[in-house]
């Protein structure tokens, strides 16, 4: 039995990786539009028609209008537009008992990629009651350009972006709705994202102080007891420990992410989370949804 998956916006940066990702599985049947049909609303309201499931790798609006399109076939939206919608599943498996909603989820929102790192810093630290929901969180990263899209990645192929820099400073990135919410936060965190020439990875940071934290200097042992307890078993993030260089590419390819806890020694702590924007970040856990929702092996498809 073959699951018809339909991904609108496969010409895309995401829908190519998840296309590449999905090609070769002989559990799964993709309903394919060719270069002249693909933007046709005909054509698509046909092919999710023909899928069980119809990945959106897609603009906000398009996706938002894309939704209306699918009728009763079931949806991951790998754009921002349903983060925080009610009625939608958050696709962030790694959540305590998110996997089963993502089985029988019919509308799954795909997490966002500085999302996925934030969260799965904040997360086990809210839950462990190390940090508190009111606490001023203050969180860096560095993204490759094609996180971007094709758009972006036009600007640095063409050499008119710089070599490195940061946006979003008026702390309104997109993704901080989605980091408040699922990182157990009540206050907005500040998140200062920044894009390198290199194509693709990232880098995110959370920086703390220990000492602020409720029982103090001792919080610093438990941040990474925290976070190896709530990643024990599962199959792509790991704890890892602190090396001489965080590099944003390391795991380039993969749908893993690796969490490490460094700093002064003593209160001074920065988490990091690195990871594939395209992988981890986008396609990967669009695909990892996917598996969950048609009662695949969770890891099928992926490294
Ligand atoms: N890049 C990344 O790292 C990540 C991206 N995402 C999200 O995934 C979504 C796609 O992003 P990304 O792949 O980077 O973007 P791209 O710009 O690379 O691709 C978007 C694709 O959608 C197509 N498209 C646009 N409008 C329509 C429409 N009305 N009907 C059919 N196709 C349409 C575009 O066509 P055309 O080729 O003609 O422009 C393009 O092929 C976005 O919402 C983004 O926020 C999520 C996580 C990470
Ligand atoms: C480098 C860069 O521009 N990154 C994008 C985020 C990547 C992306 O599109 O993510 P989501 O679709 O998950 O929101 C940004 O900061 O807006």
């Amino acid at each position: 039995m073959t699951t018809a998956v339909f991904i609108d916006g496969e010409a895309g940066t995401t829908g190519l990786q998840i296309r590449d990702r999905l090609a070769g599985r002989d559990d799964i049947r993709l309903v394919q539009l060719d270069e002249a049909t693909r933007k046709d609303d005909a054509a698509r309201r046909d092919a999710f028609a023909q899928a069980d499931v119809a990945i959106l790798c897609l603009p906000d609006d398009a996706a938002r209008a894309a939704v209306a399109m699918a009728g009763d076939t079931r949806i991951i939206d790998a754009s921002t537009a349903h983060r925080v919608a009610a009625d939608w599943v958050y696709g962030m498996p790694e959540l305590p008992g998110q996997r089963d909603r993502i089985r029988d989820a019919r509308h799954v929102a795909n997490v966002g990629c500085f999302a996925t790192a934030a969260i799965s810093m904040l997360r086990p630290l809210t839950d462990a009651e190390i940090l508190p929901p009111d606490h001023g969180v203050v969180l860096t990263g560095v993204s490759g350009y094609t996180g971007g899209g094709k758009a972006l990645i036009a600007e640095f192929e063409r050499g008119a972006a710089p070599a490195y820099y940061l946006y979003a400073l008026s702390q309104g990135h997109k993704h901080l709705p989605e980091i408040a919410r699922y990182g157990g936060l009540d206050r907005k965190p500040l998140f200062q994202p920044a894009v390198g020439a290199y194509a693709q990875g990232m880098a995110v940071q959370l920086h703390l102080h220990a000492d602020l934290l409720p029982g103090g200097i001792a919080g610093y042992a438990r941040i990474e007891a925290a976070l190896r307890e709530f990643y024990a078993g599962d199959p792509f993030v790991s704890v890892e420990m602190p090396g001489e260089r965080i590099d944003p590419q390391a795991l380039n390819g993969t749908n893993r992410m690796a969490i490490s806890v460094q700093g002064d020694g003593n209160a001074r702590v920065t988490v990091a989370a690195v990871l594939d924007n395209l992988g981890k970040g986008a396609s990967g856990t669009a695909v990892q949804n996917l598996n969950l929702m048609i009662g695949a092996e969770e890891t099928a498809g992926l490294i």
